[in-house]
């Protein structure tokens, strides 16, 4: 222990090396100077030395070394080479008002340029030269949950800052588990509510622990710090985006063995005159969505989840509404291969509905006849859809 009233020895700055200085200086005209070679091997043996001098650094190498690991420890298997691979599915789940659709909304606006009103069903976008990317939302309902495990290559994990984790989001964790484990991402939301500082930074570092905890150490946390003219900052937008585009994503072994569809959408194509006579009859429905998974064989039985076992009367290939882009010489995407397909949701002014399909035209390229629809009315309707209208990847003719 140090003599009362004796002064500290600076390690650091200027004073610090001035004492080292006049240490050395004392040694050499004592004549016991140390040997180089003592010195060389001396500085070899220090434990210190390899050790970063900054916290935030060896933090971010740490939480990179277990990402690869976990990476190394999940990847048994090959994923089979294909040339055109399906869009990736990035789930978007969370709690009411977590801010899911704003999330969405502001992914694709980055991707595409396109700000989307509604988010309704699944919005598939160009996110890079060689990666579509499928946003689904997940609703926080045991069944929603239970089949969107099934089909999530990756899930955004959104939980709000606010109120802490909620008890079905460690129940959608553990379907997760029974599923295969597929990629998680946890996003803060909600972080603008806390004006002191201080329990902003232990809340942040509360629910990282308990996220790591659940998922494994140095899993990836993003923070949205809040909003904008109704839109998460740009920054930490791009920053969420960037990393999605370049991630990873593990071939889970079950789901690389299957053929396995997530419905873009559907139509009721049953002939009128038979539901008119029987409206309890069976009906004939086509699903079009991309083909995941392995090849799919015409005539197997399918399952469509929640709803029981189907017999499929044809398949067959579409041409792709959302192709990636053809010339891979340029460094960006062009605003024209920024392609958005979203066939539930509103855009470009068409909205599928059960038996039909509305175009919604500005009243100013309308010129209504006098007999015609009333003036004002912007939208037309096209009748019962065709099958094939808006095209897919793959079609399904089903009936129990
Ligand atoms: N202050 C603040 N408001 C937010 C944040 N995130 C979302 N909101 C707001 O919360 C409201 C709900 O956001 P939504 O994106 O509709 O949330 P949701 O999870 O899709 O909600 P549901 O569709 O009901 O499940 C909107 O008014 C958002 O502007 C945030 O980080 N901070």
């Amino acid at each position: 222990m140090a003599a009362k009233g004796a002064s500290k020895k600076s390690k650091k700055g200027g004073k610090a090396k001035k004492s080292s200085k006049s240490a050395f200086k004392k040694q050499k005209d004592s004549g016991g100077l140390p040997d180089p070679a003592d010195e060389a091997a001396a500085r070899k043996r220090n434990p210190r030395a390899f050790v970063n001098a900054s916290r935030g650094k060896t933090i971010k190498l740490n939480a990179r070394k277990a990402e690869r690991d976990q990476r190394r420890m999940h990847v048994p298997t090959v994923e089979p080479v294909n040339d055109e691979p399906p869009p990736f599915v990035v789930l978007v789940h969370g709690p009411p008002g977590v801010g899911k659709t704003t999330l969405i909304r502001c992914l694709v606006r980055h991707y595409t340029k396109h700000s989307l009103g509604e988010v309704r069903g699944p919005v598939t976008c160009v996110s890079g030269k060689t990666r579509r990317l499928t946003f689904i939302e997940c609703r926080q309902d045991l069944n929603a949950m239970i089949d969107a495990a099934k089909f999530a290559d990756l899930v955004l994990l959104l939980i709000d800052a606010s109120f802490g984790f909620e008890m079905e989001t460690f129940e959608f964790l553990n379907l997760l588990q029974s599923h295969g484990f597929p990629k998680v991402m946890g996003v803060l939301t909600h972080l603008d509510g806390f004006t002191d500082a201080k329990r902003l930074k232990n809340t942040k570092k509360i629910l990282k622990h308990r996220f790591w905890a659940e998922i494994y150490q140095g899993a990836k946390l993003f923070y949205l710090s809040g909003i904008k003219n109704g839109r998460y900052l740009d920054r930490e937008v791009l920053n969420l985006a960037r990393f999605i585009a370049v991630t990873k994503f593990r071939p889970l072994t079950w789901r690389i063995a299957h053929p396995y569809l997530v419905a873009d959408r559907f139509e009721d194509i049953t002939a009128v005159d038979k539901v008119k006579a029987n409206p309890q009859c069976d009906r004939d429905v086509a699903v079009f969505g991309y083909l995941r998974g392995c090849n799919l064989k015409p005539g197997t039985r399918m399952h469509i989840a929640g709803a029981g076992d189907f017999a499929m009367t044809a398949v067959s290939g579409l041409p792709d509404p959302c192709p990636r882009p053809e010339t891979l010489r340029r460094k960006a995407l062009n605003d024209r291969q920024r392609l958005l397909y979203a066939p539930m949701a509103d855009l470009g002014g068409l909205v599928y509905d059960k038996d039909a399909v509305y175009i919604d035209i500005p009243d100013w390229k309308v010129q209504f006849s006098g007999h015609g629809q009333p003036e004002g009315e912007g939208e037309a309707m096209l009748g019962p859809p065709l099958p094939g209208l808006l095209l897919s990847v793959c079609k399904l003719t089903m009936n129990s």
